[in-house]
């Protein structure tokens, strides 16, 4: 499950609990429900930041639930579309505090994120299809084109299925920093989350520009004709 903490115009959306945070109807309708919130009780230049308890920020889709029928992988693609639209068009900035393993669906939801700090001391950024014979869904690569400026780093991280520590990202430019641990993540992205608010921008018009700024990635993601041909 998710908890939703406001810290004056800042929005702290917490993966709770010790497990996997792995992405299955129950915690992506709980998502949706703390991003409804947040755009109910916004008031004035606010921001969001994403995190998680434990090892793992999201070790991806809920493949145990899902392998059992086609029904249930679309459903869980078609939720996380709807996280990943409300993210990319949430009236705010937004910092994910990745402080902890972030395996494909659950790294995309970490990209889906206008910023992305990382603890270094532990967690893998993590494209697994390729590892447990899936194929990464088109819109996923679309997010992923849209942050990894290199064709070799986006290559490195699909077609090699890289398990990239934070001082790897960096350097991939995949994240925006990195740092010593996941209390240390979520103070930068506290100090970050402040100084965004301090611009005082219209969240609405912050919005509209983020969805001109990454138009392609808001066509993809609802563009649901585009389901990946993966094996269950
Ligand atoms: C036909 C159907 C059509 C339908 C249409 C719609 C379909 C849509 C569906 C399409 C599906 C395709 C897309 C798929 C999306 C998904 O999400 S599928 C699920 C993806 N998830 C996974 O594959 C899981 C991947 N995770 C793992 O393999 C592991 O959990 C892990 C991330 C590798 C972590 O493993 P674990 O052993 O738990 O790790 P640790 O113990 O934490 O660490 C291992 C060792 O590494 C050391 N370490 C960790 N971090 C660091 C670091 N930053 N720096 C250095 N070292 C680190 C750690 O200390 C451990 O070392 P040892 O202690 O020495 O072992």
């Amino acid at each position: 499950m998710c908890t939703l903490e406001k810290r004056g115009n800042i929005f702290i959306l917490t993966l709770t609990g010790e497990g996997e945070h792995r992405l299955n109807p129950t915690l992506l309708e709980s998502i949706l429900s703390s991003l409804r919130r947040i755009r109910q009780e916004a008031t004035g230049s606010s921001a969001l930041i994403t995190t998680a308890h434990g090892k793992f920020f999201s070790n991806g889709y809920d493949l145990a639930w899902a392998r059992s029928s086609r029904e249930r992988m679309i459903l869980m693609d078609s939720l996380l579309r709807s996280v990943v639209n409300d993210l990319l068009t949430l009236p705010m900035p937004t910092i994910a505090a990745v402080t902890g393993h972030a395996s494909a669906a659950g790294f995309t939801l970490a990209l889906a994120h206008d910023y992305l700090l990382m603890r270094s001391d532990r967690g893998f950024l993590y494209m697994s299809e390729l590892d447990i014979s899936l194929v990464l869904p088109v819109w996923f690569h679309v997010i992923l084109e849209a942050k990894v400026a290199m064709p070799a780093a986006r290559r490195h991280i699909v077609m090699t299925a890289a398990k990239l520590k934070a001082e790897d990202a960096l350097r991939l430019g995949v994240i925006d920093s990195a740092h010593s641990s996941a209390d240390e993540t979520v103070e930068a992205a506290l100090d970050l989350a402040a100084s965004l608010i301090k611009r005082g921008w219209d969240g609405h018009v912050y919005a509209q520009n983020r969805k001109v700024f990454l138009r392609r990635v808001i066509q993809a993601v609802e563009d649901t004709s585009q389901t990946s041909t993966s094996r269950l």
